[in-house]
């Protein structure tokens, strides 16, 4: 993969809560990298989620898809207010993300869950358990319980009602991101362990018999394990070092990651990086956010943690514009501001300084500076 054609241009959707507040954080990257790197951004920015609802009436437009489809890459922040909590359900401020994920065909969101030094002793687990840990879930995101039909909410005869979802897999949409976390664990330890719930759940046993398959086929010299997703909820706690890749499907990708979160310190330091099938021209779309949501709770404070939205750019720059010494850079920084003892109230601990949003994205592009001139 060749570096990008400059001007890179990405597509920018802030969304709601302290999705603008964290994504400005990487503004301020974006301004250093022009400055010190020579690269040049074309950012077009729109609205998104509950944003979007309160402009135009609907989560998101056509017109932002398109804007999707043309960027080399999408950056979003969060959506979800609950002032919109009233809506129907197909007019929430989530369907933004869900119809971006689904409309450019982003089936591998890949979650890392790796453990900075400096914060070994905010995890929730014991240091010497998660020192040096690094952990990628690979989960499905365009199938799955949140896409299948039917679903609904019924009223029945007696007035009563049944809500309704239904799990579906389908043998392409499993060989596809299976083949996704494969190809990551060979550059990694080159070990997957594939979750689901095959015991209950006929998708779970499709979903490990194409695994199996695609394995036995395609990825011989790769490590597999199966394990189902209410012990792999368990063993992530017990002993997260046991996995290198993790496989799995929606619903189960969404909740082991948020765990996994805990495991690095907070919520706010997961990044993820969404991708679609390369297409014809050799494009491939994707889309970069955090794992964790709008955060109403402490919106419009000044203190959520901008690592994760920042995390997540690094991602984009390593895997849509194979700029990997930016992404390395970035890293660092962030992992010297922790090592320096800055930390956002979520991940504060005894002796450490607290800061706020905006102070910790200075500081990372501080540390930028410095090391761009070692
Ligand atoms: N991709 C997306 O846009 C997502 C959207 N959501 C939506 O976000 C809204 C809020 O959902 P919640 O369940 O509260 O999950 P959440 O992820 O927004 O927050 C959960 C907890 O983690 C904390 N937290 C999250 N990010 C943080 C950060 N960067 N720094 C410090 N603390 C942080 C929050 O303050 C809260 O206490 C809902 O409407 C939900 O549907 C949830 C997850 C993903
Ligand atoms: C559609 C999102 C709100 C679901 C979610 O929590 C996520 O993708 O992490
Ligand atoms: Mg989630």
């Amino acid at each position: 993969m060749t570096e990008p054609k400059q001007p890179v241009k990405l597509l920018v959707l802030p969304g709601d809560g302290i999705g603008p507040e964290v994504v400005r954080e990487v503004g301020r990257i974006i301004a250093w990298l022009e400055k010190k790197r020579g690269l040049t951004f074309e950012l077009t920015e729109d609205l998104v989620g509950g944003a979007s609802l309160a402009e135009y009436g609907v989560p998101i437009r056509d017109e932002v898809i398109e804007k999707a489809w043309a960027a080399d890459a999408v950056l979003f922040g969060s959506v979800g207010d609950p002032k919109w909590g009233h809506v129907s359900f197909d007019k929430r401020p989530e369907v933004a993300i869900l119809k971006l994920r689904q409309e450019l065909g982003l089936f591998a969101n890949l979650r890392p869950a790796k453990v900075f030094d400096a914060l070994v002793d905010s995890s929730t687990l014991k240091p010497d358990v998660v020192r040096g840990l690094d952990i990628m879930i690979v989960r499905e995101t365009v199938g799955g319980i949140y896409f299948g039909d039917p679903r609904g909410i019924e009223t029945l005869p007696d007035g009563s009602k049944r809500g309704i979802n239904t799990e579906v897999y389908t043998t392409s949409e499993i060989q596809r991101v299976a083949r996704v976390a494969f190809d990551l664990a060979r550059k990694r330890d080159n070990r997957v362990c594939s979750v689901e719930k095959c015991n209950v759940m006929e998708s779970g046993l499709l979903w490990k018999e194409v695994v199996t398959d695609v394995h036995a086929r395609e990825f011989p010299d790769v490590a597999l394990s199966h394990m189902l997703a209410d012990n792999c909820a368990m063993q992530l706690v017990r002993n997260p070092r046991q996995f290198d890749v993790l496989v799995t499907g929606n619903l189960f990708g969404d909740i082991l990651s948020d765990l996994a979160s805990m495991l690095t310190g907070s919520l706010g330091m997961l990044p993820s990086a969404t991708l679609g099938a390369e297409q014809a021209d050799g494009r491939r779309p994707a889309l970069y956010e955090p794992i964790h949501g709008s955060a109403p709770d402490i919106a419009g404070q000044g203190i959520a943690n901008p690592i994760a939205q920042i995390l997540s750019f690094a991602m984009l720059l390593r895997y849509s514009l194979n700029l990997q010494a930016e992404a390395d850079m970035i890293e660092q920084a962030v992992s010297n501001v922790l090592a320096s003892g800055l930390r956002t109230a979520d991940i504060m601990a005894d002796g450490m300084a607290r800061v706020g949003t905006s102070v910790m994205g200075e500081a990372i592009v501080r540390e930028l500076d410095k090391l761009q001139s070692n």
